[in-house]
């Protein structure tokens, strides 16, 4: 990017600490759809960054959730039978309200359910996709965004089969194909609006080895979306992330510890030392 272009380096990190600040000032209320195994986490992670908390089963009390919060977080991690209506709800009445949502489709492609919920959120345009890479290139797929990318978008489990760069084409796809940003996670992460891809690098190999990073960063993405437009939001979650990440490693003995001090350093860290995180930006080559 050159220094006139309309989002160099300076001006994301800007956009970044102004964003810390804005959650920091205004704690917006990011509710959330997400699965059992991690909410606790996810809850946490968006208290300690300064934002506020409520998670919901029920169709009715998620549309509730959708006109009360600033921003939306739907996570397909373990799905209820009640995600068959609450989550496509919650998108359309997002949608409708003009309310920016986020969606982490963990786990895309294990049974048939997370593939019915996921075609009715195609019309629903998720502000950011925050997933690893395997979810973002299934997602992309089944999306029609991306007739040919880069590895294997089949997710074991819910963990990663690809690296981060194989999804980068799918990721910028899907992007364009959704209007919003996709942020793709793993050692460094990539977060692309279709125009431009920023890497976020930093942050632990412990993030790991703890379940509910991936849940919680979307959940926190939610928190920032509230307050910037897709892309700052998304680089905003990410770089807060691995700055913490980086913090908590150097007094952690393992994942146990590391999640405690990873929750502390969410909450601690400066809005310059978030946006000082280590950042790259490119214009995407379609
Ligand atoms: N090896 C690593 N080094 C640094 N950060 C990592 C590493 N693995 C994961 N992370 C971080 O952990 C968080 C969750 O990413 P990831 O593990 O890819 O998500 P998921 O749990 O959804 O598969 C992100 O902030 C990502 O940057
Ligand atoms: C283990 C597990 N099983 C279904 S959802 C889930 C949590 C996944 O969390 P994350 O992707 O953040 O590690
Ligand atoms: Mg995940």
């Amino acid at each position: 990017m050159t220094a006139d272009s309309a989002l160099d380096l300076d001006a994301l990190r800007s956009r970044v600490a102004r964003a810390v600040d804005d959650v920091r000032a205004s704690a917006p209320l990011a509710p959330a759809i997400t699965n059992a195994i991690t909410m606790d986490f996810v809850a946490n992670a968006q208290l300690a960054v300064g934002g506020s908390a409520a998670m919901v089963y029920l169709p009715e009390e998620a549309v509730a959730l959708a006109q009360a919060g600033g921003a939306f977080y739907v996570n397909m991690g373990a799905l209820l039978p009640t995600h068959r209506e609450s989550i496509p709800a919650a998108a359309r009445a997002c949608r409708d309200l003009g309310r920016p949502w986020v969606l982490d489709p963990v786990g895309i492609g294990i049974g048939g359910l997370r593939g019915a919920v996921l075609d009715e959120l195609a019309a629903c345009g998720p502000a950011i996709v925050r997933a690893n890479a395997s979810e973002v290139i299934a997602l992309a797929q089944a999306w029609g965004a991306a007739d040919a990318v880069a590895g294997t978008g089949r997710v074991r489990g819910v963990d990663s089969a690809d690296a981060v760069d194989d999804a980068a084409r799918a990721a910028a796809a899907l992007a364009r194909r959704t209007d919003g940003a996709v942020a793709v996670s793993g050692e460094d992460d990539l977060v692309t609006d279709g125009r431009v891809a920023v890497r976020v690098a930093g942050g632990s190999p412990l993030m790991a080895r703890v379940t509910g990073f991936g849940c919680s960063l979307g959940g926190v993405a939610a928190v920032y979306a509230a307050v910037a437009d897709p892309l700052t939001a998304a680089v905003a979650a990410s770089a807060h992330y691995a700055a913490a990440g980086t913090a908590a490693e150097a007094r952690a003995a393992g994942p146990a510890s590391f999640k405690v001090a990873f929750i502390d350093a969410l909450f601690n860290l400066t809005a310059a030392e978030i946006a000082a995180n280590p950042l790259t930006i490119e214009e995407v080559r379609s």
